[in-house]
């Protein structure tokens, strides 16, 4: 029979995580907080959740004991979409006291209701033909209130600099000044100048929002008009959503997960979904073919093991396409070294201060960029690097070297 097994981390001030686990195993199927007379034998055998696994961590600062605890789920109890497992696994019992839902491991047979991505890591090389270094991505900046002559300037700035994909930023809606469509069929053509007058190709991912009703038809046009990309703030719809866009054949386009929002689902020690379940596996499943996630350095910062855990979840092996990871947030190419280490060259820097704030303006801001990345792929420091490029040693001057963090 196929299931799913839900890991979480409890706390429990009752000392008695046995009882608490099989407490969730059977008051997330067939039972309640009360006994219930009629429920029989074969109802319990067939549909009720199984504990696999208790194993006590010690007690917590509140003297509470800190368990992890695994209960399989029958696949049968639920429909084979994320909205029915996960109101299952993590629905009522969200809301029922400390408790963190740190991983779902699904059955083979359950796993075929997932998509993934649809153009994963090796699709969106394959777009690009770039295939020997990390990618570097630019982000729109001050746009909000800016005609669409502006957005375009930017716009060829940040692709002279030399990027390979420019987004818009999460919290550029639909405007007058810059519509959603006149954004991505001009935006085309200025990228096709760029790449007719240098030999450099640069995708654009257009931020599709508005009623959840009108997403299917924005993104099915957008596709028809030759968007490269489409960059969507799952967390403020759902991870169903998603998959919904990923699946639609008119929509063949990579999709871009923007994490607006997951913060207040994932940060929280003993609450929530872990990190790497949420922006990792989840959207994986759902078909995200980048996630964008905090690196451990930047002015928006995760944990090290936090966001290495999340790289982890989108690349691991699995029938499923791998998806970018994307660190991301307050991040200048002073960085870059650390972020090769710990992501290595299947990732995507991403950068939108980092590139507009450059003293060369954009396209100086992504010139030293790229030439950080050489400089880590040649085996030199950034110190050499600046030696030789003057946008990098502008960058370097302007915002130093990051240092490591622990894990
Ligand atoms: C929290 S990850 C999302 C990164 C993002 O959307 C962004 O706008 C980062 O911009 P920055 O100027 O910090 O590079
Ligand atoms: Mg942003």
């Amino acid at each position: 029979m196929s299931e799913i097994t839900a890991t979480y981390i409890v706390r429990d001030a009752k000392h008695n995580p046995e009882k608490k686990a099989e407490g969730i195993a059977l008051g997330l199927t067939v039972g309640s907080w009360t006994d219930l007379p009629e429920l029989d034998q074969r109802q319990l055998k067939k549909h009720k959740g199984r504990v696999v696994s208790v194993e006590g961590t010690g007690l917590d600062v509140n003297s509470d004991t800190v368990a992890t605890i695994k209960i399989a789920y029958p696949a049968v109890n639920f429909s084979p979409d994320l909205p029915a497992i996960l109101t299952t696994v993590f629905g009522k019992l969200s809301l029922d006291g400390k408790i963190k839902l740190v991983d779902l491991e699904f059955g083979d047979e359950l796993k075929k209701a997932f998509p993934g991505p649809r153009f994963g890591i090796e699709g969106i090389r394959n777009k690009l033909g770039v295939y020997d270094r990390p990618l570097l991505m630019s982000i729109f900046k001050g746009v909000i209130g800016r005609d669409l002559p502006f957005l375009l300037d930017q716009l060829k700035k940040q692709s002279l600099g030399g990027v390979d994909l420019i987004k818009d930023d999460e919290i550029l809606f639909e405007n007058e000044l810059a519509p959603f469509e006149k954004r991505i069929i001009s935006g085309k053509q200025v990228l096709a100048e760029v790449y007719e007058t240098t030999g450099h190709r640069t995708l654009y991912a257009a931020n599709l929002t508005g009623r959840t009703t009108q997403l299917r038809d924005k993104a099915r046009k957008a596709a028809e008009l030759g968007a490269d990309a489409l960059l969507f703030n799952v967390f403020a719809y759902g991870l169903d959503v998603l998959q919904e866009l990923r699946e639609d054949e008119e929509i063949a386009i990579p999709i871009m997960a923007h994490p607006a929002v997951s913060g207040a689902l994932t940060a929280a020690d003993e609450y929530g979904f872990s990190h790497s379940l949420l922006l990792g596996k989840l959207l994986r499943y759902a078909g995200a073919d980048f996630s964008l996630f905090p690196s451990p350095y930047g002015s928006v910062a995760l944990e090290k093991q936090q966001a290495l855990s999340i790289a982890e979840a989108l690349t691991a092996e699995d029938q499923f396409m791998r998806t970018f990871p994307v660190p991301s947030a307050g991040i200048h190419p002073g960085m870059v070294p650390l972020l090769i280490e710990d992501f290595g060259l299947d990732s995507i820097i991403n950068a939108g201060g980092g590139v507009h704030g450059h003293p060369g303006g954009a396209e100086g801001g992504g010139k030293a960029f790229r030439q950080a990345i050489e400089t880590v792929l040649e085996g030199k420091t950034l110190e050499e690097g600046a030696l030789e490029f003057e946008e990098l040693k502008s960058a370097l001057d302007l915002w130093g070297l990051a240092k490591a963090v622990a894990k």
